[in-house]
C-alpha cells in the first residue's frame, strides 16, 4: 500500500520540544520548503532507557553538525501489538512514550501509524514511500541490532547499502550495555518481572513509574490504620513482581513518599475488589478517588505474605511504612513537574 500525502497529514503526528504533540502541517514542518533535511533515529523507544537516550543524543549531535533537524521516527501502536501473537506488556503507554520523546531534546517526533501494510514494507518502501514526503533524510541512526520490514529482513548492513547509493549516512551504533549486558526494553521488562528495581532504575536512568486513576478498593485500609490509594493501571502496562516496595506517589506538583503493595493481597485474594496496586502516601490526608496518580518504585522491601492474623498484617505494614519514612521522609516534596 502507498500512502497519499493527505493520509500522512491526517495520520502522522509531530511533537516539538516541550510543545506537546502536533499534527504534521500544523507545526514544525511548516517552515520548510519541501521535505525537511533530517537526521533521524528510528524505533519504538518503549521505556526510553539509557541506550535510547544515548542514541538520541548522537542523532542530535549529528544534526547540529550537518545543519539538519533531528527527528525521532516512531510508531503507534507499538508494532509488537500488531504483528505478535503474544505481545509483551509495555513500560509506557503510547501517550507517555510520545511525551517523553518530545521532551528528549530532538527537534521533532514523527509518529508512523503502524498497521499490517506498514509491517509488510521493506526499507525502500518505508523510507521512500512513507517518510520521503516529509523528510529529506541525510543520516539514519539506529542500534546495531535494528531491523526493519517484514520478518526483519532489512538490517543495518542492508539499510547502509541502500543509503550509500543515495548519500545517506547510516549509523548502527554499538548498544549501550550495563554490567556486560545490552540494555533493551526486553531486558528491563525481565528485570521488573524479577523485582530487580535497582537494576531497572540504573538501566532506565530514572525510577520506573506507572500511572492510573485511583479507584475504590475494599475500604479496609483506613480501619487498619493505613489508608491506601488503589491505582488502576492499564493491564497492558507491566508492573514489577508482586510484593512490597518503597517509592513515591506523584500528585499535583508534589511527590509523596509511598509504601506500595503490588499484586492482589494474599490475605484478601478471594475478594474481587482487591486492587493490583495500592499505595499508602506518608503524610497525606484527603480524598484521592478519581485522581490520576503516578507511582514510582525505588526499592523492593519484601514479598507480599499471608499472615495468621490481621493484627500481624498491620504490624508488618507499619514496619514497611517506617522503612519508607527512613528512606524518603514522611512528608511531600514539591517538584517542578509531576
Ligand atoms: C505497604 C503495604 C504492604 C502490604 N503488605 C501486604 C501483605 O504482605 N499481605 C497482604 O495480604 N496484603 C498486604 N497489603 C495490602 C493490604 O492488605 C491492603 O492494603 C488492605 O487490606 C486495604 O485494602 P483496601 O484498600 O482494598 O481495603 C499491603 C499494603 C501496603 C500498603
Ligand atoms: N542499548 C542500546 N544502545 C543503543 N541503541 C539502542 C539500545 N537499545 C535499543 N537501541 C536502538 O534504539 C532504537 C529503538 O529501539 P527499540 O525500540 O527497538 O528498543 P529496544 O530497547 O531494543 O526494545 P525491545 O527490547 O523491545 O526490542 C533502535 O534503533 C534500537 O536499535
Amino acid at each position: 500500500m502507498t500512502y497519499s500525502i493527505a493520509e500522512l497529514r491526517r495520520d502522522f503526528l509531530v511533537g516539538a520540544r516541550a510543545a506537546g504533540v502536533r499534527r504534521i502541517g500544523e507545526g514544525f514542518f511548516d517552515g520548510f520548503d519541501g521535505p525537511a533535511p533530517a537526521s533521524i533515529a528510528i524505533g519504538v523507544f518503549d521505556g526510553l532507557h539509557v541506550g535510547h537516550s544515548e542514541l538520541l543524543g548522537r542523532t542530535v549531535e549529528d544534526a547540529r553538525r550537518r545543519g539538519t533537524i533531528s527527528v525521532v521516527v516512531t510508531f503507534d501502536p507499538d508494532p509488537d501489538q500488531v504483528v505478535s501473537r503474544n505481545p509483551s506488556l509495555k513500560l509506557m503507554s503510547v501517550e507517555d512514550r510520545l511525551r517523553a520523546l518530545s521532551l528528549s531534546g530532538v527537534d521533532a517526533v514523527l509518529v508512523v501509524p503502524f498497521d499490517r501494510s506498514v509491517a509488510a514494507l521493506d526499507h525502500v518502501g518505508f523510507f521512500e514511500g512513507v517518510l520521503a514526503p516529509y523528510l529529506d533524510i541525510r543520516s539514519i541512526h539506529v542500534g546495531s541490532d535494528f531491523r526493519l520490514g517484514a520478518r526483519g529482513a532489512s538490517n543495518v548492513n542492508v539499510i547502509a547499502r541502500w543509503g550509500s547509493q543515495r548519500s545517506i549516512e547510516v549509523f548502527g551504533h554499538d548498544l549501550v550495555s550495563d554490567q556486560g549486558v545490552a540494555v533493551t526494553a526486553t531486558r528491563i521488562r525481565s528485570l521488573l518481572s524479577k523485582g530487580e528495581i535497582d537494576d531497572v532504575s540504573r538501566e532506565l536512568g530514572r525510577t520506573y513509574v506507572v500511572r492510573g486513576a485511583v479507584g475504590s478498593g475494599r475500604g479496609q485500609g483506613t480501619g487498619m490504620g493505613f489508608p491506601t490509594a488503589n491505582v488502576i493501571v492499564d493491564p497492558m502496562i507491566q508492573l514489577p513482581l508482586d510484593g512490597v516496595y518503597a517509592g513515591y506517589a506523584y500528585l499535583d506538583g508534589f511527590a509523596w513518599p509511598a509504601a506500595v503493595n503490588v499484586g492482589i493481597p494474599p490475605m484478601f485474594a478471594q475478594s474481587k475488589r482487591s486492587a493490583r496496586l495500592e499505595a499508602n502516601l506518608l503524610g497525606f490526608s484527603g480524598d484521592l478517588y478519581g485522581k490520576d496518580l503516578k507511582v514510582s518504585f525505588t526499592k523492593r522491601l519484601r514479598p507480599s505474605c499471608h499472615f495468621d492474623s490481621i493484627a500481624q498484617l498491620i504490624e508488618v505494614v507499619n514496619g514497611d511504612i517506617e522503612t519508607v519514612s527512613r528512606l524518603h521522609g514522611d512528608s511531600a516534596i514539591r517538584i517542578a513537574h509531576d
